[in-house]
């Protein structure tokens, strides 16, 4: 299964931070104070009260839907709790990640340079057109108009959107042409290939008929010739979903790798390399792990080595398909957060908390008090204090989420943050308000 985080909700709900936590009043009291904190209608069908956290079932989904947007964001009132105790809403969702992950598959035809074992975790590469399918590939593209505005190669923008590879954003100014279908017709054919033979298939670009899918992927045509190349990057994860597909027209260039490693929470230092050969007519598949934490580019040169020959680059045409993200603002939900620009501190709050095996995303940073607590749990704390309270905010979700996603997963809870126990005074929590 390529990567896909479902998300639905359970009737129960936790709070963390509330709980048995030495209060000295007896545990029917204290049970009788939080019920009661609760609209009359809502039907409360069992409450658990642990140390430190207390799990409230109410009859429906509904209806803890309803007591989860009453309380978001919300201070609870001083006879739960002495300290300041601000209800943030968090879902916690099962991040279906492929559970391998994917196996680099290439080509045997192809050079891979670099034993396969070494290369990023999520790529794949085959083999795919024959030589009338991409002669006609070109033909078509030649007869298109090329842009040369951009950079020094000329490329073309199909799909919802054109890239500015001098921004790295979105350029909104250009008119949008529709994918030309044999483009759309030759992916949906690989993507059917490949399933056909058990491969994951990254669940962005073509990969089903929705219209509302299909509404926003994107492709770029990129023309190379000898000396040209791409700087070494990364897709923004901010604009584009998972799943990245280069179809290779015309010559084979070498593809170098690079993993980002991050050692410390903010400071990503340079992994392991390594290079593969796209061959003319092939398709790289890049998702996971290779999509979003490893750099990719072509070197600007004539000639590349392979296996120690060197061999002359010609003209070179690659199609390059992605899905743009929805949802406003787009938040991405991979699990490397210091390769993603939705992430990076002073870019935006950090709205999301991973694990290994799950994703919980704190909801509705709308509202300024939902985002003092996610600045404090990330961005805006000084660099001495960022991991240590990144550290307990992310101790607090991982409680719930293995604690709730066990039993009832995926399932809703509720996190609250509890300001005292991250120890940053409210003064500095105030400061975060603009
Ligand atoms: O031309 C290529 O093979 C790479 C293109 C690329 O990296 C991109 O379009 O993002
Ligand atoms: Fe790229």
């Amino acid at each position: 299964m390529p990567y896909c985080p479902s998300v639905q909700s359970s009737d129960t709900l936790c709070f963390l931070g509330v709980g048995m936590k030495g209060d000295d009043v007896a545990r029917s009291e204290w049970e009788t104070r939080f019920r009661s904190l609760f609209s009359t209608d809502a039907a409360i069908i069992a409450v658990q009260i642990l140390p430190g956290k207390t799990y409230m079932t109410f009859d429906s989904i509904k209806t803890a839907e309803k007591v989860r947007q009453e309380w978001q964001g919300r201070v609870l009132p001083r006879r739960l709790s002495r300290h300041p105790v601000t209800v943030l809403f968090g879902r916690a969702y099962e991040a279906k990640i492929n559970p391998e992950p994917e196996n680099v598959i290439v080509d045997p035809l192809a050079d891979t340079l670099t034993p396969a074992t070494c290369l990023p975790k999520g790529l794949q590469l085959f083999m795919f057109l024959n030589e009338a399918e991409e002669s006609s590939l070109l033909t078509l593209l030649d007869s298109k108009q090329w842009d040369k505005s951009g950079v020094t190669r000329r490329t073309q923008h199909y799909g919802a959107a054109a890239i500015d590879f001098r921004s790295k954003s979105l350029d909104t100014r250009r008119p949008t042409v529709p994918i030309p279908i044999q483009c759309r017709d030759l992916l949906a054919r690989a993507r059917r290939q490949q399933q056909a033979c058990g491969v994951a298939w990254p669940s962005g670009p073509l990969a089903d008929t929705d219209a509302s899918c299909l509404g926003r992927d994107q492709m770029t045509v990129n023309e190379y010739q000898p000396g040209d190349g791409i700087a070494a990057h990364i897709d923004a994860h901010s604009l584009f979903e998972d799943g990245l597909l280069i179809m290779s027209l015309g010559s084979a260039y070498v593809m170098d790798f690079r993993e980002q490693r991050h050692n410390d929470l903010q400071d990503g230092e340079a992994g392991p390399r390594c290079s593969l050969l796209l061959p003319r007519r092939s398709l790289l598949v890049l998702q996971g792990e290779a999509r979003y934490n490893w750099t990719h580019g072509l070197a600007s040169r004539k000639t590349d080595k392979v296996n120690g020959r060197l061999v002359s680059r010609g003209r070179r045409v690659s199609l390059s398909f992605r899905r743009l993200r929805n949802g406003n603002p787009p938040l991405c939900e991979c699990l490397f957060p210091a390769s993603c620009d939705k992430r990076i501190p002073g870019n935006s709050p950090f709205p999301f908390i991973f694990s290994t095996n799950h994703v919980c995303r704190v909801e509705g940073l709308e509202t300024v008090r939902d985002r003092i607590a996610a600045n404090i749990a990330y961005g805006a704390a000084t660099n001495n204090d960022r991991r240590e309270t990144f550290e307990v905010f992310i101790t607090s979700i991982l409680v719930v989420s293995h604690l709730l996603l066990l039993p009832f997963q995926p399932t809703l809870c509720i996190l609250s943050l509890h300001l005292r126990d991250l120890d940053i005074p409210m003064m500095k929590a105030r400061c975060f308000i603009h």
